[in-house]
């Protein structure tokens, strides 16, 4: 039987229970507890090597653990489909230039999930698309191949690709390495806007603690299973007073005009 997902008045969005996780002899996370609850914003830290991109593939279940439980939304990962409700940026996108693809075609991929890659995509799901272009300030890139952009515009398509399902959970790895420092304060006011007026949840692994701080404030560290977590909650967890959480992807893309 599923246990309630709530945490108090508060939707549990991921529950990591008591995990375990070994490449060949090796163990890198170790009895790891944890949870997120709706609109967290939770950054997670570490040094190199100490499971945070191995944790965040657990989640969007490319990798499983080797003991104890994963549950999103409430469901354990197993029996969890509805894979639209979470957007993953995975680290630094390795990215032949030569890859042919244009960033529309990369940025629509995110809608196809684990169905058949080769379909026609409906009216509704192109402006989808257009809209996630737009969010991110990226609509005049729409038709250049992706492998010809800078590092800085590579990670807005990513992230647009990463937004177009309209995710109530964003998780990003270390989406700032290799871009320079005025480019990374403007990726940051986006990712603050979409969590303070989209009411999304994060899960962010980053090196750099400077900005971190600046949005999280000065938060007790957590740490469990050989990892750190800094949580800002959005809200008292106490709090239950009922907030409309819906909004799509047309909201997300007039209000991000703000930013321009
Ligand atoms: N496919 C794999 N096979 C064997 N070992 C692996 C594999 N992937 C990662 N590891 C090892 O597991 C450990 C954790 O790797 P992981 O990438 O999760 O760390 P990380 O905290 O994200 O590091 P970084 O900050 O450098 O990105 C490292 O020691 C790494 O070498």
């Amino acid at each position: 039987m599923n246990k309630p997902a709530h945490s108090g008045c508060h939707q549990q969005i991921v529950s990591i229970d008591d995990i375990f996780f070994s490449y060949e002899n090796k163990t890198v996370i170790d009895g790891l507890r944890f949870q997120v609850l709706e609109r967290d914003f939770v950054g997670l830290i570490g040094s190199n090597g100490a499971g945070k991109t191995t944790l965040l593939k657990m989640i969007v279940g490319l990798l499983r653990p080797t003991r104890g439980e994963i549950r999103l939304f409430g469901q354990p990962i197993g029996q969890f489909r509805d894979w639209e409700r979470i957007g993953y940026v995975p680290q630094k996108n390795a990215l032949n230039p030569l890859f042919p693809a244009t960033v529309r075609e990369v940025v629509t991929s995110g809608l196809y999930g684990k169905k058949n890659m080769f379909r026609r995509l409906t009216k509704a799901q192109l402006q989808k698309a257009d809209d996630a272009l737009y969010a991110m300030r990226i609509e005049d890139l729409a038709d250049r191949k992706i492998g010809q952009l800078s590092g800085g515009q590579q990670q807005r398509v990513f992230l647009a690709r990463a937004l177009i399902n309209n995710p109530e959970l964003l998780i990003l790895d270390e989406p700032t390495v290799g871009i320079d420092a005025e480019t990374q304060a403007g990726f940051f006011r986006m990712i603050r806007h979409m969590h303070q007026h989209h009411h999304i949840t994060f899960i962010m692994v980053s090196h750099d603690m400077d900005a971190m701080e600046a949005y999280l404030g000065e938060q007790p560290v957590q740490r469990s299973g050989g990892l750190s977590f800094y949580v800002k909650h959005t809200h008292d967890p106490q709090d239950c007073v009922e907030t409309d959480l819906t909004h799509s992807m047309q909201q997300l893309r007039e209000s991000m005009e703000v930013l321009s």
